[in-house]
């Protein structure tokens, strides 16, 4: 694959006793749809924090574009956009409101424009008058990724883009970002508990437990290794640290 976009080095993360993240490398490649595995608490919205330059990492290097994030992260910052719904947009502006105020940051020339085509892409022009905190879960994921496309980000961050969307929402955002990903040639790492979407959207899967990569690979390459059909399965084998080296019906035979 071409050159690397994200570069994550020896990189911890602790939170006085607890270890979030333990000397963890990684590179993510250009123009990749990168997945971010594990289970609860395995250290992914930590890893996207430190990316974002919204924590420091305890010890290591982080760099995107090759700038070192921790000294220059200012100098990328318009060239990447994340989304999380960890993250809350202000809540009594509204839709409409809150894309202006970010397309202003970002420093986009036909705001207008650039809202409408959006809202049209992610299907919010029904609530773009209202005020972001009345809308669903929902609804906010995907004014959340509106906010996250507004500058036609060369790097996405996606913690869980399709977190509270309902099944048919979310096949069509994932079909959104396939065909943004194609037409931009844009770079995306996310994180998601959504087995599908992974075998659907990435073509690179970094599996993490405790704070540690554990495993990667394409998810075919996952599948073969784990002699597994489907990435759930492997996702199960991994979190439950269950060995590879056994054949798949002895492995049955540890399920716990
Ligand atoms: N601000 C914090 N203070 C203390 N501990 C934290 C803090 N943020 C995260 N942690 C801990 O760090 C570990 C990793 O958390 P993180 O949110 O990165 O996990 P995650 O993989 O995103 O989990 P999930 O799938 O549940 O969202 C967890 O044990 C969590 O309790």
């Amino acid at each position: 694959m071409s050159a690397s976009v994200v570069s994550i080095s020896r990189v911890s993360k602790h939170f006085d006793s607890v270890i979030a993240v333990d000397d963890i490398s990684f590179d993510v490649a250009a123009q990749s749809t990168t997945a971010l595995l594990g289970g609860n608490g395995a250290g992914k919205t930590t890893t996207l924090s430190m990316l974002l330059g919204l924590l420091l990492p305890t010890s290591g290097n982080v760099s995107v574009f090759g700038v070192d994030m921790l000294r220059h992260r200012y100098r990328v910052l318009p060239r990447l956009n994340f989304s999380s719904p960890y993250v809350d947009l202000p809540r009594r502006l509204t839709v409409r409101e809150n894309l202006t105020v970010y397309a202003r940051l970002y420093g986009i020339i036909d705001i207008p424009a650039r809202i409408n085509a959006l809202s049209e892409e992610l299907q919010i022009g029904r609530f773009l008058s209202r005020p972001y905190g009345q809308l669903s879960a929902g609804e906010k994921t995907r004014v959340v990724l509106a906010k996250a496309l507004l500058n036609e980000p060369e790097l996405m961050l996606l913690d869980e883009p399709t977190a509270s969307l309902d099944p048919d929402t979310a096949d069509y955002v994932r079909g959104m970002l396939e065909a943004y990903r194609k037409r931009t040639g844009t770079t995306i790492l996310l994180a998601s508990h959504n087995m599908s979407e992974v075998e659907r959207l990435c073509d690179d899967v970094i599996m993490l437990r405790a704070g540690k990569v554990v495993d990667r690979g394409t998810p075919a390459q996952l599948l073969a290794r784990y002699g597994r059909h489907n990435m759930e399965e492997v996702f199960i084998d991994i979190a439950r640290e269950r060995r590879r080296d056994l054949a798949p019906a002895d492995r049955q035979a540890v399920k716990p």
